[in-house]
């Protein structure tokens, strides 16, 4: 089955609602209709930049969609701080990322969390981009495969195949997260395989053949192609370029196979 890529720009604690605008213009400028009959494009403000981009988004009719990088497990209630999956679907979102490794190393989610929250998400209509990945120690011990593995099937672990069909795989390499260093795109295909392999585990080999398995970690124009042309690789979570709203079009542009903008 063909998977339309996907390129998401999770921008993190970044830019103010000014800035998150003129980001947006400058890159739907950059990219126009043609290149999203190849490739689904997508930012993940802050949740402070959400609305901005919304009202942007829908104003201008713009084909690029929109996301968050988190979401509460909870449906609402006393819960301070936390933002809820129905609050983010009446704001448009289309994404929400889920598990992401600053989450789980700062903010201590565990597979149990990133499960709970998944479910929320899918619970409001909301595509959770799961994310997965191994610290540096498991790749030099040589069980990032298993470990990876282990990682998606706790963070999934119940979910329905019906489930399973509407969410997105991240596999971020916690050693290749803003450093500059970047997978190699077979180091990065060997685990995107196997997660599509767990997933014909999980769900079904139709299934598996549709779910889009992102790579994440230093991501950037340069190595993006080299990276989607794997076969299970279908996008990218892209941190540090996706602030730049010309290198960011252009690796959108390369993932959708040209022409560059
Ligand atoms: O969510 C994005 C990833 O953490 C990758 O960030 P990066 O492209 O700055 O390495």
């Amino acid at each position: 089955m063909a998977r339309k890529p996907l390129i998401a720009g999770n921008w993190k604690m970044n830019l103010n609602h000014l800035e998150a605008i003129a980001l947006v213009q400058k890159i739907a400028f950059s990219l126009p209709e043609k290149y999203f009959e190849k490739v689904d494009v997508t930012v993940i403000p802050p949740f402070t930049d959400i609305r901005s981009v919304q009202t942007l988004v829908e104003g201008d009719k713009l084909l690029l969609t929109y996301g968050a990088q988190d979401v509460s497990a909870q449906d609402s209630g006393a819960y301070t701080g936390e933002i809820s999956g129905s609050m983010l679907a009446k704001l448009g979102c289309t994404f929400v990322v889920v598990g992401h490794s600053e989450r789980r190393t700062l903010h201590g989610e565990t597979d149990e969390t990133v499960l709970a929250k998944t479910k929320a998400a899918l619970k409001n209509g909301l595509t959770p981009i799961v994310c997965i990945g191994e610290g540096l120690d498991i790749r030099e011990a040589g069980e990032h495969v298993a470990y990876n593995v282990a990682q998606l099937r706790g963070s999934l672990a119940g979910l329905s195949a019906d489930e399973i069909s509407k969410i997105v795989v991240a596999y971020e390499p916690v050693w290749a997260i803003g450093t500059g260093r970047v997978a190699s795109a077979a180091d990065a295909q060997e685990v995107c395989k196997a997660v599509r392999d767990e997933l014909v585990a999980l769900a079904s080999a139709e299934v598996a053949a549709g779910v889009r398995v992102l790579y994440g970690g230093s991501v950037n124009a340069k190595n993006v192609g080299e990276l989607v042309a794997q076969p299970d690789i279908d996008g990218g979570l892209v941190g540090g370029a996706s602030l730049k709203a010309d290198e960011f079009a252009t690796l959108s542009a390369i993932a959708a196979g040209g022409p560059l903008p």
